[in-house]
């Protein structure tokens, strides 16, 4: 302790020793069970091993050289997979940890799940034994260039031609031309594409058909189809491994059987029938990416954590008056109070997401019982969730890099190529804005029930409290009371209760419910994440009360949760004075509480990072390196920049040499 507090400690070995829990219990608190920290493991070392999967160079690769590069990685990967005969489980980690997005991601995350989802057993039986073989390629063609945010205003039509039982796909418009997804511009042979459906001369609104792209010989795109590539994005390397695509249909005809006709059909006669199952079962496929995006999240942001963490305890800046040692950035209180909220942040998330995964198999189980009660909730949670923590994500990935002062600048930090893989996940898979927005209907409906008597359920039970939410007053007295779960809880649920409420009674001034909602909009997205933020610190409340063994894993898992919730409610100060939850005098009390806690997070820093278990082949960061040995990393990383291959740059005899050995003088010279 007194080496760290000194700044005498210089190196991670020494910052491992300071630790107060078992790191390796801590490890199988992180990933779940002692299994999945073995086959975790097992995957990491399995790609780290591998020069295939060497990506230390993927920045200074040219666009079509990444592509090819992702086409080489997926491949070996299904190589791999297939002789070692993987799991299902081991596959699925061992292409997280090959960490190039590609197009198997759309083929395995939502091309698969939505012929699952969606196809009846019979189609089923049909594709999915071929993707799972890689004997077709799939991607998920939703959005299009004029919408995807408002999945009923897509153009794409597909009509029923009931002479030759066939659907027609057509692209009518130019901003009807599939637009954005992953997987489409170049390798996909097939798409679950999302079209209006058009029988019997009416308009059925989207429905997904599966459709074959390009010809299963050479490749080549099929009679009527259009479709390539949507161009560079954001950042070097990062993203552009993926193939964005652009798709148009030219009146290309389909077999009736392949509309996915799980939740509804169209018969030999051309008569649209409705199952009798909610219409937003369509909408499914959305739904089990957002809950996997959640514990995505948790990964790109622990990841992040772990080199800002490990480099702040190498990095050294000032502190030495008489010629001593400097200070550890790591030991600065601003460093330690803008670094551990995000440290907490990922255990908060990771469990989060844990929750979260079960949720969803419980909503589906009840599901196939033809119970969809809770269907509104899954889809509140799941877009709520993503939204808040892939918003929150990005913002600490950046945060990260500032912490690493001009170091994190460099793509060889890892945190630039993080930052640009990780940020559209802000957008795909629902705008974090208009996903809030849906959570806020789902609250509003909530509100609404109230005054009827109905109970709410499930994360909105506490709405049912309300006569006792809606007046208590915080009984905080000293900084140590904020360490009570009770109390936290208490005022996250009336923060969040008073918001929606607040908003409702605004709502319903308005001359209608749909332009109140309009104008309330700002209010409301804010009402929907104190919603989903007490949904987190409740999951890491009820985390706390699990079975968690090991040495001194459970107090820093308590002290990381008051983390989480402080910083919370500091951050969001405004919230919980305004709707009189808190006194400005508590709110201090918990800024103080909040620096205790820091101080006592700090022995342990290093040791809760190595708890993720990462390997360096995984961060792909100098300045996360596990031995700390940051200076001649970063040194030696910059002579492999093509610049460097040669002393003297190209274009030194064209542009420089005449540039220097100019006569023409400026005339006023
Ligand atoms: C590298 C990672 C590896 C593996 C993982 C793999 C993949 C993921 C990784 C990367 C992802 C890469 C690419 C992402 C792919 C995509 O982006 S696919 C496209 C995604 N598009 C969207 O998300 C569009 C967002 N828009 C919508 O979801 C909806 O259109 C809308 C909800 C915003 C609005 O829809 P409307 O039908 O107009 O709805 P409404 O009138 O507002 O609501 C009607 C009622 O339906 C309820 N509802 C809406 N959505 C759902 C749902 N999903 N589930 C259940 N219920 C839903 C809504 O609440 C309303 O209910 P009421 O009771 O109030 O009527
Ligand atoms: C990297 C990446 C990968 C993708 N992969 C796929 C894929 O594989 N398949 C696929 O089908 N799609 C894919 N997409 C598309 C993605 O799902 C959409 O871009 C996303 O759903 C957002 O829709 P939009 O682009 O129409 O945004 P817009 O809705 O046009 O958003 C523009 C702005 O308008 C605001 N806005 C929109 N509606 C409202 C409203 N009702 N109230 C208030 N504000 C509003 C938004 O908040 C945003 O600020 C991908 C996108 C990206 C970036």
């Amino acid at each position: 302790m007194a080496a760290v507090d000194g700044g005498e400690v210089d190196h991670l070995a020494g910052e491992r020793a300071t630790a107060h829990f078992d790191v390796d219990a801590m490890k199988v608190a992180w990933a779940g069970s002692r299994h999945a920290v073995e086959v975790n493991d097992r995957m990491a070392r399995l790609v780290a091993s591998d020069p295939v999967f060497r990506k230390d160079t993927r920045t200074m690769l040219s666009r079509k050289e990444l592509f090819k590069d992702t086409l080489k990685k997926a491949a070996h990967a299904w190589k791999r997979i297939v002789e070692l005969r993987l799991t299902e489980e081991e596959a699925n980690l061992l292409r997280l940890y090959v960490d190039q997005p590609g197009y198997v991601d759309l083929h395995w995350g939502m091309f698969v799940p939505a012929i699952k989802g969606q196809g009846t057993e019979e189609q089923q039986k049909k594709w999915v034994p071929m993707a799972y073989k890689f004997q077709i390629i799939g991607c998920y063609a939703q959005t299009e260039l004029g919408h995807g945010s408002n999945v009923q205003g897509l153009e794409t039509t597909a009509t029923f031609d009931p002479n030759t039982d066939e659907f027609v796909v057509h692209s009518p418009t130019l901003t009807s031309s599939k637009w954005w997804p992953g997987g489409l511009g170049k390798a996909s042979t097939h798409a679950v594409v999302y079209a209006r459906l058009i029988t019997q001369g009416k308009d059925y609104g989207i429905h997904g058909f599966i459709v074959q792209l390009r010809s299963l010989d050479d490749h080549s795109p099929l009679p009527g189809i259009t479709l390539g590539d949507i161009g560079g994005k954001f950042g070097s390397g990062a993203y552009n491994s993926m193939d964005n695509g652009v798709l148009r249909f030219d009146h290309v005809r389909i077999p009736r059987d392949q509309m996915l006709m799980r939740l509804s059909q169209v018969t030999r006669e051309g008569k649209y029938v409705h199952s009798d199952v909610p219409k937003q079962l369509l909408y499914g496929t959305m739904v089990y990416v957002r809950q996997t995006i959640v514990a995505d999240a948790s990964k790109a942001l622990s990841r992040a954590v772990c080199i800002a963490v490990r480099y702040s305890a190498i990095r050294k800046q000032f502190g030495s008056q008489a010629g001593g040692p400097e200070t550890q950035v790591l030991n600065y209180k601003t460093q330690q109070s803008r670094l551990f909220p995000l440290l907490a942040s990922a255990y908060a998330y990771r469990f989060v997401g844990e929750w979260l995964k079960w949720l969803y198999t419980d909503v589906m189980q009840k599901l196939e019982a033809k119970d969809y009660s809770t269907l509104p909730e899954a889809h509140a949670c799941t877009a709520g969730l993503k939204s808040v923590t892939t918003s929150a994500t990005a913002d600490a990935i950046e945060e990260c890099r500032k912490l690493c002062g001009g170091h994190g600048y460099l793509n060889s930090s890892g945190l630039p190529e993080l930052f640009a893989v990780y940020v559209p996940a802000c957008t795909y898979e629902g705008d974090n804005v208009v996903l809030l927005l849906q959570v806020a209907r789902f609250l509003m409906k909530t509100v609404s029930q109230l005054a009827s008597g109905k109970q709410p359920v499930g994360t909105t039970a506490y709405m049912g409290n309300i006569q006792y939410l809606m007046q208590c007053k915080s009984a905080v007295n000293t900084a140590g009371d904020w360490l009570n779960p009770a109390a936290i809880k208490e005022v996250f649920e009336a923060r969040a209760l008073r918001m929606a409420v607040n908003c409702a009674q605004n709502i319903s001034k308005a001359p209608s419910q749909e332009e109140g909602f309009s104008e309330l909009s700002p209010d409301l997205l804010e009402s929907a994440v104190a919603h989903v933020q007490l949904i987190i610190v409740t999951k890491f409340f009820e985390k706390l009360q699990q079975d968690i063994i090991g040495h001194g894993v459970k107090e820093q898992l308590q002290n990381l949760c008051n983390i989480y919730a402080l910083f919370l409610l500091h951050k969001h100060l405004g919230d919980f004075l305004s709707t009189g939850c808190i006194t400005p005098k508590q709110g201090a009390l918990a800024n103080e509480q909040l620096g205790r806690l820091y101080a006592q997070v700090r022995p342990n820093a290093v040791a809760l990072v190595d708890a993720f278990d990462y390997t360096d082949h995984y961060l792909s960061s100098v300045l996360g390196r596990y031995d700390g040995d940051v200076y001649p990393a970063l040194y030696a990383e910059a002579w492999k920049d093509p610049l460097n291959e040669t002393v003297i740059p190209d274009g030194y005899q064209e542009h420089l040499r005449p540039l220097l050995k100019q006569q023409l003088k400026f005339s006023r010279l």
